[in-house]
């Protein structure tokens, strides 16, 4: 394991304000199996937290109790300080939390300005919707492809849809769920400088991704997991140079 990481301890405006996300014990459950066992975490305006671990680690889980998807059998999830451990995603995503699935999946008969509409039809209606969807895929750069029915894309644009559906909810807090895993090195030195342009503009992001040297490129803090436990965490450096993380990748054989 290589660490190609730079110096991100000051990236962004908010890394020394209050969380707006804070995990706190959570543990969830599937049955007697414990997919989750007492991790905390938090995460800032304009901060970046990187979540890895191996196979079955836990990851989506966390994730899915973090963003609503999953009811965890203990801990709380506050937001801005507001214990939201119960509130449907889409009470979330009013609150201003937006997350991107592992598998996209765009309405294929709709373009894709129509797409990113449904999403930007929580906050708005009518030219205003449109228009925010307009923007949206202007910044993550599918504008000239707005009229584009979503089957036609490539990979490396649906996953840009899907980040596009995501910020056309305006959220402060953005789950990234694998983004970038699976693109060619071109797309993903774009998804990368994408990343890092959100996360400047001031949102928090907390991004589950599995090759290691994106997760070091861009994370200011990263989490690291294993068998449903936390194994390591802190700054890029220290937890790519952990016995224990060293010891938990050099043991898989598929990554
Ligand atoms: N819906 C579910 N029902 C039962 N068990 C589940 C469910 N979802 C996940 N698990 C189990 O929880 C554990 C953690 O899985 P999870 O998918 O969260 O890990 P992960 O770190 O995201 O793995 P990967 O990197 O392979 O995506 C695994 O043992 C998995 O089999």
């Amino acid at each position: 394991m290589t660490a190609a990481q730079g110096d991100h301890s000051q990236v962004g405006s908010g890394l020394q304000a209050a969380p707006l996300l804070e995990a706190r014990h959570i543990r969830v459950q599937f049955g007697g199996n414990v997919a989750v066992h007492d991790i905390s975490l938090s995460v800032r305006p304009g901060e970046i937290v990187g979540l890895i671990g191996p196979n079955g680690a836990g990851k989506t889980t966390l994730f899915n109790a973090l963003s609503g998807f999953v009811r965890p059998a203990g801990g709380q999830v506050l937001f801005e300080g507001k214990d939201i451990t119960r509130l449907s995603p889409q009470a979330r995503a009013r609150l201003g939390m937006a997350r991107t699935f592992q598998v996209e999946r765009p309405f294929e008969d709709l373009s894709v300005l129509e797409n990113v509409m449904v999403a930007s039809f929580l906050h708005h209606r009518g030219h205003k919707a449109e228009d925010l969807a307009y923007s949206v895929l202007e910044r993550v750069g599918l504008a000239d492809r707005a009229t584009q029915p979503a089957a036609e894309l490539n990979l490396a644009r649906r996953r840009r849809l899907e980040l596009a559906k995501a910020l056309a909810l305006e959220p402060r807090l953005l789950f990234l769920d694998e983004v970038i895993a699976g693109l060619n090195p071109p797309a993903q030195a774009e998804m990368i400088l994408l990343i890092q342009q959100l996360a400047d503009s001031g949102l928090a992001i907390i991004m589950v991704e599995h090759i290691m040297q994106v997760i070091m490129t861009l994370s200011n803090h990263v989490v690291c997991m294993a068998f449903g436990e936390l194994l390591a965490e802190g700054d890029p450096v220290s937890v790519a140079n952990h016995p224990d993380v060293i010891r938990a990748y050099l043991g898989e054989d598929d990554d």
